[in-house]
């Protein structure tokens, strides 16, 4: 059984304990509910931005802890200053360290696009993505069928949020393309055994139609890798790590940015 195997079992528990908890009602008569989400793609191609979606996260699987003391709100409002195109917020709570408060306090700080960053696979957390503020949910293909893929996409736009694919190889490209996403984000991480690639991105870039937003994600530490992924054709880029392993992710940034 590899990490997602486990993720995904764990994650139906968590579900499950969620629905018994918070009904759907509560779920839509959430403030954030009647908001109309920020567009992804505006925000990603604006020319005032850099494309990137600075990531808060404070531990993983493959690195344990990253950063155990960082504030939500200090972070990604310091991410947003230094230019970042939208945010992404873990709210996995078991492997990542994440919890609802996080998105909910990025949110109170900040008037860009935000993922909610997390193992999609029951219609209920994009409900829940919804009422917390968030403007993007994540579909993993490895995890889900081109039907649910489909079906969470369509949910999702009916509501009117933005929908990232992630997929990691051809297959899972060709297998997942749906009129419901928005964009296409390219793991350079291998979820299954942790290796990372960035070659992965330029392997599939051209692969991905151009109607969708190309994301690459993952394992990227270096301007200059953002200037060849934009040459490549790539739109926007997920970093996590190589902010948050600092003793301060919102310098870090600043200074990444100054070099792109
Ligand atoms: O990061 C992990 O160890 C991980 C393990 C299992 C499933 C997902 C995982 N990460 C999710 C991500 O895709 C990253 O958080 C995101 O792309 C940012 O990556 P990085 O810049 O390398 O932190």
């Amino acid at each position: 059984m590899n990490i997602l195997d486990k993720i995904v079992i764990r994650k139906k528990e968590e579900i499950a304990d969620a629905k018994a908890l918070v009904s759907i009602t509560d779920l839509e008569n959430s403030p954030h509910f009647k908001r109309k989400p920020y567009s992804f793609k505006d925000f990603l191609l604006a020319e005032d931005r850099t494309g990137i979606i600075a990531e808060f996260k404070r531990r993983s699987p493959s690195k344990g802890l990253i950063n155990g003391i960082a504030d939500v709100g200090e972070v990604t409002q310091a991410y947003n200053a230094a230019g970042a195109s939208a945010l992404s917020v873990l709210t996995d709570v078991d492997f990542f360290g994440g919890k609802t408060d996080d998105i909910l306090a990025a949110r109170a700080a900040n008037n860009i696009p935000i993922l909610r960053k997390d193992f999609m696979i029951d219609e209920y957390q994009i409900l829940e993505a919804k009422a917390w503020g968030a403007d993007i949910i994540l579909l993993i293909a490895s995890i889900l069928t081109p039907q649910q893929i489909n079906d969470f996409g369509k949910f999702a736009h009916n509501l009117g949020l933005n929908v990232l694919l992630e997929v990691h190889n051809h297959e899972e490209l060709e297998r997942s393309i749906s009129p419901h996403l928005d964009a296409i984000g390219v793991n350079n991480r291998n979820l299954a055994d942790f290796t990372v690639d960035i070659q992965t991105s330029f392997d599939l870039v051209n692969k991905i139609p151009d109607k969708f937003l190309k994301i690459s994600e993952s394992a990227i530490s270096d301007p200059q890798t953002i200037k060849e992924l934009k040459a490549a054709g790539f739109n926007g880029f997920l970093i996590g790590e190589n902010f948050m392993k600092t003793d301060n992710p919102g310098a870090s940034i600043k200074e990444f940015v100054a070099q792109i």
